[in-house]
C-alpha cells in the first residue's frame, strides 16, 4: 500500500510542540520566484508566505518550490481532478492550494493558515481524492480513508457538496458520507455499511458513529480538521481526545483555519501532532486589496435610519450579509425593512438545518439580496469563561452541536455539566460567519458591532472572497450616545469604540484601513419621522410572534412536509423566506414608497457626503453582476477613495413605486 508506506515514513514520532516559547522560523524561499508566480495568479492573492515547522522536533520545513505550480495540472493531481476543477472555472490555483497541495500529497502533516475565503476547502480537498484515488488504481479493498472534521452543520453540508463538485469524473471511484442529517442511527449505519471512502462530520457525529461502530476508522489515512480553531470551542474536546484514541498510527493530520489560536496548540496536543505550520501571510499593495472597509459613528435609532437609507435608495446594491447580535435584533429589523417594502431573510441558530442550508443555497443563486444574521453569543467571543458563566456556554455548546434536533430550544436549555471544559467561547454566530461560502456578496453590514476584532475579521470574510471585490460596513455606537434611545438601545454597543479601535489597529497590521464614512446629517433629517414610524410599528409582541410564525413554517417546510413540497414545488412559491413575516407588525402603505420631495434635489451624493460612494454592484441594465455563469468576478466597479470615478451615487434616481 504505497499511500501507508509513504505516511509512515513522514510520521517520525514529533515531541509536543511549544509553539509559544520557541518557534524555529526557517523563510520558505523565496520571495522572488513566489512573489512572481503570485502575481501571475488570477488576482487571489499576491502574497508572501512563510513555512515554519513548530520547534521542538527537529525542523520541519517545507521546501519552497522552486518553480511554484501555476496551474492545477502542475501541482501532480489525478487528471479527472484537473478536469473538475477545470469546470469550475477555476483558472489558476490560489496561493494555499499552491502552497498546501504539495505538501499534502507528500504525506506531510499540515497546519495551514490562511485568509477566509482563500479558496482552503479545494486545498485538502484536492489532495484527499487525488491520494485515495492513487490509491485506488492498485488497491481496491473498501476502507474509509479520509475523515474531515467540521464545527457546524452548514459546513459539513458545504464541504460535502465541494467534494461531490471535485469528483463529478470520478464519482464512481468515490463514495462520500455525510454524518449531519437528522436520520436515525439506522439510516446513518446503512449509508456507513457502503464503506465511504471519505466521510464528513462533525467530531460528536463521528465519534457516536466510530462508538457504536457504525465507522471504523482502523484504517484511515488523513484527518482534515476544517476551521480547526473552531472545533476546541465549540465543545468537541472529548470528542476529539475519542477520535484520537481510535485513530491508527501514521495518520496524516491536516489543519486547516484563517486565525491561529491556542486551541490549535490544545488540538495538536489531543491529536499528538507536530504538524509543519504553513503560514500564508497576505502582502497587499493598494492594487490589490479588494476589501473596502468603513465605520459610521452614529446614534442608536441612526443606525436604523440608516440602514433604511441604504437599502431603499439603493446606496449599495448587490447582496448584502447584516449582522445583527441577537435572534430578536434580527427579526425586529426584518419587519422594519418590511415597513419600507425592503424584503430580507434571516438567519440564525434556532431555524432548523434544512432551513439554513437552503437559506444560503438561495442566497447563492442570487434569489434573495439581503440576509440578515444573528451574532447571538458574540459578547464574550474569544475570551475565556469563568466557572460562573461556565453553564452559559454550555448551552451555547448544546446549542451549537449536531446532535440536537435543531437549536431551537437552546437558551433554555438546561447546563450540561458532564464534560468539562476550559476554554469554552460563546461564539454561536459561527455557524454563519465562519467557513460558510456565501457567494457574491458585495457588503457585509455589521448593523451591530461585534465584540472582538478576530469575530470582525470572519464577518467581513463574508466578502470580497476569491479575489471578488466587497464592502464592509460597521456601525459604531460614540461612548457619549449609548443608552440615549432606549427603544434600539443594545448592552454590547457600550463598547463599540474600543472594539473599533481594536479592529483599526489588527487591519493595520495587514494594511487594511478602515475608514470613517460620513453621511449628511441634514438630507438624512428629512426621512427620520419616517423611520420612527416604521419602529414604532414594529413592537417586541410583533417580533415575538414574527418569531414564532417563523420557525413554525420552516420546521414545517422542513420536516414534514419536505417531500410534499418536492413534489408541489409551486405550492411552496409562497412560503419562501424573505416573504413577509405577515402581519405581525402594523403595515403603513404609505413608508413603501420614497416621495420625490423628500429626495435631496442633488440625489444620493448629497446623502452620502463627500467623494467617497458604494460599489454599485448591478450593471447599468440592472442585471448583477457575477451571477452569470462563467461570467467575470466583480470589478471594483465605480468606488473609489478620493480616486477619479464616477461615483454612482450622482447618478441616482428614486425608483417609483
Ligand atoms: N483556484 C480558485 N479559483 C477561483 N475560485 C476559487 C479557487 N479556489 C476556490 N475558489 C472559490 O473561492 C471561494 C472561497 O473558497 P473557500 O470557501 O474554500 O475559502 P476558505 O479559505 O475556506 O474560506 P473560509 O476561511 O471563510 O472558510 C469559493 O467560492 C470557491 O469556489
Amino acid at each position: 500500500m504505497t499511500m501507508k508506506r509513504k505516511l509512515d515514513q513522514n510520521d517520525e514520532p514529533k515531541p509536543e510542540s511549544d509553539t509559544s516559547k520557541s518557534k524555529s522560523k526557517s523563510k520558505s524561499k523565496p520571495a522572488t520566484a513566489e512573489a512572481v508566480a503570485a502575481t501571475e495568479v488570477a488576482a487571489l492573492e499576491p502574497a508572501s508566505a512563510t513555512t515554519t515547522a513548530t520547534a521542538t522536533a527537529p525542523a520541519k520545513t517545507a521546501p519552497a518550490p522552486t518553480k511554484p505550480a501555476a496551474t492545477f495540472a502542475e501541482l501532480g493531481l489525478d487528471p479527472r481532478l484537473v478536469q473538475a476543477v477545470a469546470k469550475q472555472n477555476f483558472e489558476k490555483p490560489t496561493l494555499v492550494q499552491r502552497r498546501a497541495i504539495p505538501l499534502t500529497l507528500d504525506g506531510q502533516d499540515v497546519l495551514c493558515k490562511a485568509k477566509t475565503g482563500s479558496g482552503k476547502t479545494a486545498a485538502y480537498v484536492l489532495p484527499l481524492l487525488s491520494a485515495i484515488l492513487k490509491r485506488k488504481s492498485t488497491d481496491s479493498t473498501p476502507f474509509t480513508a479520509g475523515l474531515i472534521l467540521v464545527p457546524t452543520r452548514e459546513l459539513a453540508d458545504q464541504v460535502f457538496k465541494a467534494i461531490e463538485m471535485f469528483s463529478v469524473f470520478c464519482a464512481k471511484d468515490i463514495h462520500i458520507a455525510k454524518l449531519t442529517e437528522n436520520v436515525s442511527d439506522a439510516v446513518q449505519r446503512s449509508l456507513l455499511s457502503n464503506v465511504p471512502d471519505i466521510v464528513v462530520a462533525t467530531p460528536a457525529r463521528a465519534w457516536h458513529s466510530v462508538n457504536s461502530e457504525a465507522l471504523s476508522l482502523s484504517k484511515l489515512q488523513h484527518l482534515v480538521l476544517d476551521e480547526a480553531d473552531l472545533v476546541l470551542s465549540y465543545g468537541y474536546n472529548e470528542d476529539m481526545e475519542n477520535i484520537s484514541r481510535s485513530l491508527p498510527k501514521g495518520v496524516q493530520t491536516i489543519m486547516m483555519s484563517a486565525t491561529l489560536s491556542a486551541e490549535l496548540d490544545a488540538l495538536k496536543g489531543i491529536l499528538c501532532r507536530n504538524p509543519t505550520l504553513l503560514d500564508l501571510k497576505e502582502d497587499l499593495g493598494p492594487e490589490d486589496e479588494k476589501l473596502t472597509q468603513f465605520y459610521v459613528k452614529c446614534g442608536e435609532d441612526d443606525k436604523w435610519l440608516i440602514s433604511y437609507l441604504i437599502f431603499k435608495l439603493q446606496l449599495i446594491k448587490g447582496s448584502c450579509l447584516i449582522f445583527v447580535a441577537d435572534i430578536d435584533r434580527a427579526y425586529r429589523l426584518k419587519l422594519f425593512f418590511e415597513q419600507f417594502a425592503i424584503r430580507s431573510c434571516i438567519l440564525n441558530s434556532e431555524l432548523p438545518i434544512n432551513t439554513r442550508i437552503k437559506v444560503v443555497e438561495e442566497f447563492n443563486r442570487g434569489l434573495y439580496d439581503i440576509i440578515i444574521a444573528s451574532d447571538e453569543k458574540s459578547e464574550v467571543f474569544n475570551e475565556k469563561i469563568g466557572d460562573k458563566e461556565e453553564a452559559e456556554a454550555s448551552k451555547t455548546r448544546k446549542g451549537s452541536k449536531d446532535d440536537e434536533e435543531t437549536a431551537a430550544t437552546e437558551t433554555d436549555a438546561p447546563p450540561q455539566p458532564k464534560k468539562k471544559r476550559k476554554t469554552i467561547k460563546r461564539d454561536e454566530e459561527y455557524g454563519v460567519s465562519r467557513g460558510i461560502d456565501f457567494k457574491n456578496v458585495a457588503a457585509v453590514i455589521n448593523f451591530d458591532l461585534p465584540t472582538s476584532s478576530s469575530s470582525y475579521v470572519h464577518r467581513i470574510g463574508r466578502t470580497a472572497r476569491a479575489g471578488r471585490a466587497g464592502i464592509a460596513l460597521s456601525f459604531v455606537i460614540p461612548k457619549e450616545l449609548f443608552g440615549k434611545h432606549k427603544p434600539t438601545s443594545l448592552k454590547s454597543a457600550e463598547n463599540d469604540e474600543k472594539v473599533l479601535a481594536k479592529i483599526i489597529r489588527q487591519q493595520a497590521k495587514v494594511d487594511r484601513k478602515v475608514e470613517p464614512y460620513n453621511l449628511s446629517q441634514k438630507q438624512m433629517e428629512a426621512f427620520r419621522y419616517r423611520m420612527n414610524d416604521a419602529l414604532r410599528a414594529v413592537t417586541k409582541v410583533a417580533i415575538r410572534e414574527a418569531r414564532t410564525k417563523e420557525l413554525r413554517q420552516e420546521l414545517l417546510k422542513s420536516e414534514t412536509l419536505k417531500r410534499y413540497f418536492e413534489e408541489n414545488p409551486a405550492e411552496l412559491s409562497h412560503l419562501r423566506h424573505d416573504g413577509e413575516l405577515g402581519r405581525a407588525a402594523r403595515q403603513q402603505a404609505h413608508l413603501k414608497h420614497v416621495p420625490e420631495y423628500l429626495l435631496p434635489k442633488e440625489g444620493k451624493s448629497a446623502i452620502a457626503a463627500g467623494s467617497v460612494g458604494f460599489v454599485p454592484f448591478k450593471t447599468d441594465n440592472g442585471r448583477k453582476k457575477g451571477h452569470k455563469k462563467g461570467g467575470k468576478p466583480h470589478g471594483r466597479g465605480g468606488f473609489k477613495v478620493n480616486g477619479k470615478k464616477r461615483d454612482p451615487l450622482k447618478t441616482f434616481r428614486a425608483r417609483k413605486k
